[in-house]
Order: C-alpha cells, then sequence, then structure tokens
C-alpha cells in the first residue's frame, strides 16, 4: 500500500474544535477527494509533554471527562432500547435535531445522492447495533439486527469497526459475509489487493470459511505491552466494586459503568498510574469507558479509508461511505468522511451532542429501521 503523508489528525476529537459547518448542499454531493488515504509515513503520534504541576488539573479533567463521558445510563426501555431523555431534553433533542437531522426522515434525500452510486457501509457494534447493557459480555445484537445487517449487506459491502477485539465482535454478530475491524480499527480483516501486498502490517491470513484474507495489524508490536497493562489494570483495580477490566487485543478498556460515582476518581487515577510507566500508551475516552491504547496514529477513519482501498473503492467518484457510530472514537471516521467529502456520518444518539456526522439516528432500533429502509431502496431500485 502507499504510504502517503497523514492530514488526518492525531489529537482526538474535541467537541470545540470541530468544524461544524453545515453545508447548503451535502457534501457528499461534491466531487470527491482525490487525495487518496491519508496515511502518516510514520504511525506513531507525538506525545505531548505535559507541564509538571498540572497533576492535580489533569485529575480533575480526567474525571470531568468521565462524567462527561456517555448520558447517564437511565433505565432502558423495552421498546426502543434507548436512554430516555427527559422531557426538557426532548425539546433540546428536537433542535439538536435541525443540526443533525434523522437518517430517516431524510432518507429520500440520502436516496437522492445515492441514487448511481454504490454505497460502502461501515457499522460501529456497542450502542450502534447492540443496546448499551450494563454487562459487556451481554451486549448481544437481537436476531432482527442480524437479519437486517445480512440483508444490507447482499447489496453493499458492509464492515463493522469496533473498539472490541475482533474475534469477540464476530462472536456477537456471526456474519461471514462482512468485514471485521476491532480494536478501534487497528485490527482489520479484510480482502487480500495487489495495493496491501509490500505493507509491512499486512499480512495473508485464512478465514474461519478458509478464505484466503488480508490481516492489517499496525500495533502487533504493542501486543506484548497491552498483555502486561491487561494484567496491571486488572490487578490495581480489584477492589473497586464494579470496575471491570476488558482485553481487546491492541488496547484494554476499563469500565466503570457499575462504579459508583464517588470511586470513578479512584478508577481513573489506577489508569493514570500504571499509564506513568507506558509512555507509548494513550488514554481516550468510550461510554463510561476509559481506553488505554497505543500512540499511534490510527483510529476507525484511517480503519475506514483503509477497508475502501482494499476494497478497491477508494478513489471512486461512485462510491458513497455511510458510516454509522453512537461514540467519541467514531467521531474520527465521521470526520474523515467530512473531510473528504465522500459520504455520510450518522450519530447514534438519544442525547443532543457535538458531532462530525451528518444525520442522526435515535438508537439501535432506528438504526435497524435504516437499514432495512436502504434494503427495500436499493430492492426496488434494481427493478
Ligand atoms: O466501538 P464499539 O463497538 O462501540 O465498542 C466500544 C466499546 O464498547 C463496549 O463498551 C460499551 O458497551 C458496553 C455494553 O453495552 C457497556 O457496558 C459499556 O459501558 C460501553 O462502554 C465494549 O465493552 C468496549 O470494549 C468497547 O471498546
Amino acid at each position: 500500500m502507499d504510504l502517503k503523508s497523514g492530514s488526518t489528525s492525531p489529537v482526538l476529537t474535541d467537541a470545540s474544535s470541530m468544524n461544524n459547518t453545515r453545508l447548503g448542499i451535502h457534501s457528499a454531493l461534491m466531487p470527491y477527494s482525490h487525495n487518496g488515504p491519508a496515511f502518516s509515513p510514520t504511525l506513531f503520534l507525538t506525545i505531548p509533554r505535559k507541564r509538571p504541576g498540572l497533576l492535580d488539573d489533569v485529575r480533575s479533567s480526567l474525571l470531568d471527562a468521565m462524567k462527561s463521558s456517555s448520558p447517564t445510563h437511565n433505565k432502558i426501555t423495552k421498546e426502543s432500547n434507548t436512554e430516555t431523555p427527559q422531557s426538557d431534553g426532548d425539546l433540546a433533542y428536537r433542535n439538536w435535531m435541525f443540526k443533525y437531522p434523522s437518517a430517516l426522515s431524510s432518507f429520500e434525500q440520502i436516496a437522492n445522492i445515492a441514487n448511481g452510486k454504490r454505497i460502502a457501509l461501515f457499522l460501529d457494534y456497542d450502542g450502534t447495533l447492540s443496546p448499551i447493557v450494563d454487562n459487556p459480555e451481554l451486549a448481544f445484537m437481537s436476531n432482527a439486527m442480524r437479519v437486517a445487517v445480512s440483508n444490507v449487506a447482499k447489496y453493499f459491502p458492509t464492515a463493522i469497526i469496533s473498539g472490541r477485539n475482533r474475534d469477540k465482535v464476530y462472536e456477537f454478530v456471526g456474519l461471514t459475509e462482512l468485514y471485521y475491524a476491532g480494536s478501534h480499527g487497528m485490527d482489520i480483516m479484510g480482502p487480500v489487493r495487489p495495493s496491501n501486498s509490500d505493507n509491512k502490517n499486512c499480512i495473508k491470513s485464512i478465514d474461519k470459511q478458509g478464505k484466503e484474507v488480508n490481516l492489517f495489524q499496525p500495533a502487533s508490536e504493542f501486543l506484548p505491552m497491552i498483555d502486561e497493562v491487561y494484567k496491571s489494570l486488572l490487578e490495581i483495580t480489584k477492589d473497586i466494586v464494579g470496575a471491570k477490566v476488558e482485553n481487546n487485543k491492541f488496547c484494554v478498556s476499563v469500565h466503570y459503568r457499575n462504579v459508583e460515582e464517588k470511586s470513578w476518581n479512584t478508577v481513573g487515577h489506577a489508569v493514570q498510574e500504571i499509564l506513568k510507566e507506558y509512555p507509548r500508551l494513550r488514554l481516550t475516552h468510550g461510554r463510561k469507558v476509559l481506553e488505554v491504547r497505543p500512540v499511534l496514529d490510527w483510529h476507525k477513519g484511517k480503519a475506514v479509508e483503509f477497508l475502501l482501498e482494499s476494497l478497491g473503492l477508494m478513489d471512486c467518484d461512485d462510491v458513497l461511505p455511510i458510516y454509522v457510530g453512537d461514540d467519541r472514537t467514531d467521531e474520527d471516521a465521521f470526520k474523515v468522511l467530512r473531510d473528504g467529502k465522500r459520504g455520510y456520518g450518522i450519530l447514534v444518539s438519544s442525547m443532543p451532542k457535538e458531532s462530525n456526522a451528518f444525520y442522526s439516528l435515535r438508537d439501535p432500533s432506528e438504526v435497524m429501521e435504516f437499514l432495512n429502509t436502504l434494503v427495500m431502496w436499493k430492492k426496488r431500485s434494481v427493478l
């Protein structure tokens, strides 16, 4: 693969730095960017030096970030599997939807733009295909959702891009016809292409069906380090009631969803203590989860570009990538699509929040409806 100089910021997406310019005409109507994939000559980020004496600031800002990492885990309603907004919140949500219209009510607009184009679909897993639940081991997707994903994959190349261990997300989804990227895109199983044959991070492998595939693991050298950190995190958090550490192969998740709020500081502090020993690892945030990952210029947005390239869809004017996700880490993918003026990010959220996405869906049940609508539209258009 051709490694070109990177244009994507290595800094985690921050609402205040987002380009919120809402274009009168959707950027997907504009010509595609022909800049090619934004791969850095070196994948490593520059580690910013912290000024000494800022530890307290760092700690309190970590706690603030932990508090704002996910809407309060309100009771999940049986019908919609959503974290129900308050009634004030409803008004705020409706106002927010002017900026991020529903991908369902805007479907006709999306379909008009997609007309004559090949859609490539990228789906996050947790909070997008499966509802957010207290126990990450039980975050199953429904059978109806599985059927919807399977149907959509019959018409469009479809990939799941998750923060989880790739094997784990495959176990949850269980569909062989998809492409899978785990560890926030640091573990991609995709098709073999001549373009990736000379990339040192790519190896040919055989998938569970015996098909030759390409395995892209840009963080492979971090594997022993991540294992070590996983064990240390298990040890250091073992007395924090409700804390859960998950090994996601090239990153580690430290869940605090089930930890009493008064102990969140203890969780954050424990993770920071471990990280002091590992300057080549960094901390990012998900929904009530702290994630430890390599200081590597690689994220879900780069994974989208990598997959588009691997599928031979990268520099094609007639390809429309759509990425559906709910989390901060999905913002990297939304940003890549927005900055590249190629396609749509769809944010799954039942709460207003700033995003680089163009459209919104409220919860996984709306994601399923959107997937089914895409399939119906495609079926009609091929008649
Ligand atoms: O990229 P994703 O597929 O969205 O994965 C992100 C993280 O998802 C999981 O954690 C989240 O979902 C859990 C189950 O609903 C929930 O309990 C937790 O609070 C959420 O943060 C997963 O367990 C993590 O490893 C992923 O990184």
